[in-house]
């Protein structure tokens, strides 16, 4: 059994089990499900930069990558930086996340705010709402068409956006519809983790204008974006590059900076 292909069988059995402690109606009740969401895509499409930075403690490919900051700082770090939006990791088990993360994110910040978790289920998404959520992901690798359906309209009557991530031609023809609002290139490949920046330019003209193309992991250098720009990449979700430095929110400053000159 691949990583991925393990995250996902514990991940169904996650899910499984907290919906037996905590129902979805008791979701629905939570007071964030009357929050006015901020909407990312627009963010990204009036941008400079259009960094996307990530809350990342550790992960499968890594191991530990920063695991003495707390969220709290590191999230008005990128907000000072003027980052458009930004990605909060919750799963427990191989990134060292949680629910938590995004609720004391969503308390530290008015900027828009991405769910990081391997989606499979619609309670997930409740749960990305009621944890003050604007955007939820959903990774083509690990869903049929039909699920990636249901799920990014269930989102969308939860008025989430959504960023759907892929890393191949197959992933994104069978992927494409008008539930989406951000294209995300993985160019990670979650089976063994190979990077390579030439995935995000090989699939970036077969993604329709209609959506906001995010170039995803792997992206360690102003040079990379601007190689990347050309072919339409108004998105970039950096995680490792800022969060294994001791002031994550400088370093996306920094970062900034240097794009914007
Ligand atoms: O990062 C991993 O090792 C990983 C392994 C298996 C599944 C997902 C994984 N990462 C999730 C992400 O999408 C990245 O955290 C995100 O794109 C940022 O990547 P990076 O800038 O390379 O930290």
């Amino acid at each position: 059994m691949n990583i991925l292909d393990k995250i996902v069988a514990d991940k169904r059995r996650e899910v499984e089990l907290k919906k037996s402690l905590i129902p979805a109606s008791q979701l629905m009740q939570s007071v964030m499900m009357d929050r006015e969401t901020l909407s990312l895509a627009k963010q990204l499409r009036k941008s400079r930069s259009g960094i996307i930075a990530e809350h990342k403690r550790r992960s499968p490919s890594k191991s530990i990558i920063n695991n003495s900051l707390n969220v709290e700082d590191v999230t008005e770090g990128y907000e000072q930086a003027g980052v458009c939006g930004m990605s909060v990791l919750t799963d427990g088990k191989y990134f060292g996340g949680s629910l938590d993360d995004l609720l004391l994110a969503r308390a530290s910040t008015n900027i828009p705010l991405l769910r990081k978790e391997f989606i499979i289920d619609e309670y997930q998404i409740l749960e990305a709402k009621a944890y003050g959520a604007d955007v939820i992901l959903l990774i083509a690798a690990v869903l049929s068409r039909s699920e990636i359906k249901i799920l990014s309209e269930t989102a969308k009557a939860l008025r989430l956006e959504v960023l759907l991530e892929v890393h191949n031609d197959t992933e994104l023809e069978k992927s494409l519809m008008p539930s989406l609002d951000m294209l995300g290139v993985n160019n990670r490949n979650l089976k063994n983790f190979e990077v390579s920046l030439e995935t995000s330019k090989l699939l970036a003209s077969k993604i329709p204008d209609d959506f906001v193309k995010v170039s995803e992991s792997g992206i360690g250098s102003i040079e990379a974006i601007k190689e990347l720009r050309p072919f339409g990449f108004q998105g970039f979700l950096i995680g490792e590059n800022f969060m294994k430095t001791d002031n994550p929110g400088l370093s996306a400053q920094k970062f900034i900076m240097g794009l914007e000159k």
